[in-house]
């Protein structure tokens, strides 16, 4: 058997990189005895240049350029360096060479599949960091074939519409199939959402009286119920009895430590979770829990009051199941989370779809310098007026822009709505409802739809007020160009807002979008810096068609207006109070005539009386003293006292 032939039997099937191979195929050489080498010569047909398959275009023959030649000689080959590396003995010996060849083919063998893994990885942009980590599956039927995942769950799969599964559900799933711990991070819209419930709901299997076995947190109301609309898409025909904590009270007594037990997936905010947990005793348990899952980690790890660090960990304690494996995923993912994730999550496999904290390619991103607050609002009429297709998602910084925007659109003659934390959650659900029917076109909402809400088919987000940061920007615009499809992000950006506008371009140019040099060039911020505008959002003039000064001028008349009303009020009050004094002054007048009448009964009786002692009529005074005046008094004082002397003089004249 000469070398060629050794050379393919050897080599069957593999391929083998045609610039490597012409490179190594100079090198591929025999090594004769010591003292003699030969050279092959192979004619390299130049057809494909990726791959080459050497058993069928490797040809030995006489050609004039870089032929590897083979003289016939005696001797057995002494060894065989192939490509790879692999070398077969130097005697020949049949026995050793079938061993040595079996150990090759085996090693080959998982090399080839290694090789092949990777190649899968490559193709689809994802990165895995950990060990022993499972090939990514390329079909949902792998799901049963490789896992023994049951046929019912595919079919919900493709019931749902899915028919391949997205780069993250290629590679998470069989990760948590396999009962790993799990950091993903993967473009917003890219389905992590049926990468963390279908495991869940495999090892789960089926409805069971032991409690809550997995527990899903979400950092917004409105991406639980969607995460619940999911899971129980997914599980359909599993007769999981899946929750929701929508009402407090009504959970204050459901899932007691005396309640049926019957229910098996939650999926819930932290704040509510942690809200039965506080009760004493808890009003809930999570001592069975198997699966927790924090979906938009890096969110749920902030800290301080727009983050859940510290009810996450209360509900991390809370789960004291030995079993219990953890799962976060989010589009983006910050250090803090890496970190906590490397030292609490044993065997831990980190995920990440494409760059890390990088926008989807999916949407066609671009910066609009408006100029001023007013300049907004006429941008935004003018996108308006040219057209555009709705549904569309508007984002402000707070919910008092929002309401302001919604006040000043809704004589557009657009059907325009608004949604925020002010709301109440009827409103908000029906808001969200009739924007996924499409009876809403234009949807204005703060950070709290920032994240994770999944509205199908939103062709255009418009970042009204620039985002508070490149992570806040990422989610934003992620609620377009989702499972595949194209979007548009339109962000308007003013002098207040240079600030983070480097950190934002740096994002668009990274997910392929243009954008000029001087933004990149432009001052980078601080970490400190970029917390500080994460948390103050800048002031700005309020949204309003009417100018500031005619709305200060406006603002001076109505209060002018308010105070002349006031002070007609108060006239009003004062002439109802003359007329009411009048009228008491009338009564009083009146009341005056009936005690001057009295006063002057008293004194003709006085007169009359006037043999009368002092005493008693001060008993007539003192009784009537209460109802006359005091002036009044005084007078009859001194009427008494002339009466008493007229009296004094009458007595001393008889
Ligand atoms: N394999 C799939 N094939 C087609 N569509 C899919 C697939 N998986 C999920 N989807 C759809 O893609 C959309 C986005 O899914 P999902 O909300 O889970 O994305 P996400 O990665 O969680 O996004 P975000 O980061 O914004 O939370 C949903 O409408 C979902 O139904």
């Amino acid at each position: 058997m000469d070398a060629h032939d050794l050379f393919k039997k050897l080599s069957v099937g593999t391929k083998f990189d045609m610039k490597r191979f012409r490179t190594d195929a100079q090198r591929f050489q025999f090594a004769k005895r010591p003292k003699e080498r030969e050279t092959v010569k192979v004619k390299i047909e130049k057809e494909d240049d990726d791959c080459l398959e050497p058993t069928k275009r490797l040809k030995l023959e006489d050609a004039n350029e870089k032929q590897i030649e083979i003289r016939d000689t005696e001797e057995t080959i002494n060894a065989l360096t192939l490509i790879s590396g692999i070398t077969v003995p130097q005697d020949g010996s049949k026995i050793k060479i079938k061993k040595q060849k079996k150990a090759m083919t085996e090693q080959k063998i998982m090399q080839l599949e290694q090789e092949k893994i990777n190649q899968t990885r490559n193709q689809n942009r994802i990165s895995v960091v950990g060990r022993h980590a499972p090939p990514p599956i390329e079909s949902f039927s792998q799901l049963s074939t490789v896992h023994n995942v049951a046929q019912d769950l595919i079919q919900n799969l493709k019931t749902c519409g899915y028919e391949q599964p997205t780069p993250i559900q290629m590679q998470a799933i069989p990760i948590m199939l396999q009962n790993r711990q799990l950091l993903a991070c993967a473009p917003t819209g890219s389905g992590k959402t049926a990468a963390f419930l279908l495991p869940i709901i495999h090892h789960l299997g089926g409805p069971q009286k032991k409690g809550f076995r997995a527990v899903v947190v979400c950092p917004t109301r409105e991406l639980a119920k969607q995460t619940y609309r999911e899971c129980v898409r997914l599980s359909e025909g599993r007769d999981f009895r899946i929750h929701i904590i929508s009402k407090i009270n009504q959970a204050l007594t459901k899932y007691g430590p005396n309640s049926s037990q019957k229910y098996d997936i939650l999926i819930t905010t932290p704040n509510r979770l942690v809200f039965l947990l506080n009760q004493e005793p808890p009003a809930i348990s999570l001592s069975n829990v198997e699966w927790l899952i924090v979906d938009e980690a890096d969110k749920l790890f902030e800290d301080g009051v727009r983050g859940f660090r510290d009810q996450l960990d209360q509900i991390s304690l809370a789960c004291t199941n030995s079993n219990l494996r953890r799962a976060m995923f989010s589009a983006t993912n910050t250090p803090a989370v890496t970190k906590w994730c490397r030292h609490n999550l044993k065997g831990l496999i980190n995920v990440t779809v494409g760059q890390r904290n990088a926008a989807t390619e999916l949407v066609e991103q671009e910066l609009l310098f408006v100029g001023n607050e007013r300049g907004k609002l006429v941008a935004f009429r003018n996108i308006i007026q040219k057209g555009m297709s709705p549904p569309v998602l508007v984002f402000v910084q707070s919910k008092e822009r929002a309401q302001e925007l919604f006040n000043e659109l809704i004589y557009d003659g657009i059907n325009v709505d608004v949604i925020h934390a002010d709301r109440t959650q009827t409103q908000r659900d029906n808001v969200v409802r009739c924007f996924r029917e499409g009876k809403i076109w234009v949807l204005i909402c703060t950070e709290l739809m920032g994240r994770g809400i999944d509205f199908k088919g939103v062709n255009l987000v418009i970042n009204y007020d620039f985002p508070p940061s490149a992570i806040s920007y990422i989610h934003r615009i992620g609620r377009t160009g989702r499972a595949g499809h194209k979007g548009k992000a339109l962000t308007f950006f003013t002098q207040e807002d240079t600030a983070n506008l480097r950190s934002i371009a740096a994002i668009m140019r990274e997910s392929g979008c243009e954008v000029p040099e001087y933004m990149l060039a432009m001052k980078k911020h601080s970490k400190k810096e970029k917390r500080k505008m994460e948390r103050e959002a800048p002031k700005r003039d309020s949204i309003s068609t009417i100018p500031t000064y005619e709305k200060q001028r406006r603002e001076k008349q109505k209060k002018r207006r308010e105070g002349s009303n006031r002070a007609k009020e108060s006239q009003t009050v004062e002439s109802n109070g003359d007329r009411i004094k009048e009228n008491t002054g009338n009564k009083s007048e009146s009341l005056t005539n009936i005690k001057k009448k009295k006063t002057s009964r008293i004194g003709q009786q006085i007169k009359k009386a006037g043999t009368r002692v002092g005493g008693s009529f001060s008993k007539t005074l003192k009784t009537n003293q209460k109802s006359i005046s005091t002036k009044k008094v005084k007078q009859l004082k001194t009427t008494i006292k002339s009466a008493k002397k007229r009296t004094n003089i009458n007595d001393e004249n008889k």
